[in-house]
């Protein structure tokens, strides 16, 4: 993606608590524990392409995120984008310098307009001291991107392109509203960006969508991509699983 110069602009605090109560991030804390962040909280609005954090910044405040989709990505040498994961409304991220005090691992970057609420260092420093439940939040949330790091690196090192493609699908199907038959996935991402989250080109991926979608497994219309059958596409995983 082409990235722009970042230049948030500061949101009129129009966003009330009830706009980030819900956050992942503040799942085990109670309303009043939430309620009492507010005046510190600082409202932020970043443009499509935008770098929200780059790696090496200096500054360890968490973002939560309340409208739009972004991507931790990191760039190599030759300008080719890897990404690690799509961050929807509902997600947070920023936790990791946040824990460690050390400059920040990836780059953020806007994919649609995006509007954010930032917790400043000083603030997520209290809560480490004072707020068991916020903690235990983070703790479940580093165990988990442990394992999509061992999962991602298992795949990348011995499973096809296809397969990987499945894989995503089915994760971003599982994570989001169906009946457990079908489900949808919306925003989903462009073939381009799906190639970045499987560490592939576009071209294959498009070949693989195709696939899916001439087995009657998926269909896509613009931004949505809806799963019509989430066993076969499990099946189809497990059936390509092992090729390389
Ligand atoms: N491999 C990864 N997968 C998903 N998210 C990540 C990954 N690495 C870093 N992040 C997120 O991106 C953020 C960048 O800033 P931090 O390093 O402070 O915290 C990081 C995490 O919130």
């Amino acid at each position: 993606m082409n990235v722009i110069p970042s230049s948030p602009q500061r949101a009129a605090s129009s966003a009330t608590v009830d706009d980030y109560r819900t956050n992942k991030l503040f799942r085990h804390m109670t309303r009043a524990e939430v309620e009492s962040l507010g005046a510190q909280i600082e409202h932020l609005r970043y443009g499509k392409g935008e770098m929200i954090i780059q790696r090496r910044d200096e500054d360890g405040g968490i973002y939560l995120l309340l409208d739009g989709v972004l991507l931790a990505n990191l760039y190599a040498r030759s300008g080719r984008e890897v990404g690690y994961r799509r961050i929807l409304p509902g997600g947070y991220f920023g936790e990791i310098a946040a824990i460690d005090g050390l400059p920040r691992s990836v780059n953020i970057v806007a994919l649609e307009d995006v509007r954010l609420v930032r917790l400043p260092q000083r603030l997520v420093l209290r809560l480490f001291e004072e707020s068991p439940r916020f903690m235990r939040a983070l703790l479940e949330d580093m165990a988990s991107l442990t394992r999509a790091l061992t999962d991602r690196l298992f795949e990348l090192t011995a499973v096809s392109v296809a397969c990987r493609v499945d894989i995503e699908l089915l994760r971003m199907a599982t994570a989001a509203e169906g009946d457990g038959e079908t489900a949808v996935i919306h925003p989903c991402p462009t073939h381009a960006e799906l190639a970045v989250l499987v560490g592939s080109q576009r071209e294959p991926v498009t070949r693989e969508l195709n696939r899916l979608a001439s087995l009657n497994i998926v269909r896509q219309s613009g931004r949505t991509l809806k799963v019509l059958d989430m066993a076969a596409l499990a099946d189809e995983v497990e059936r390509i699983g092992g090729e390389l």
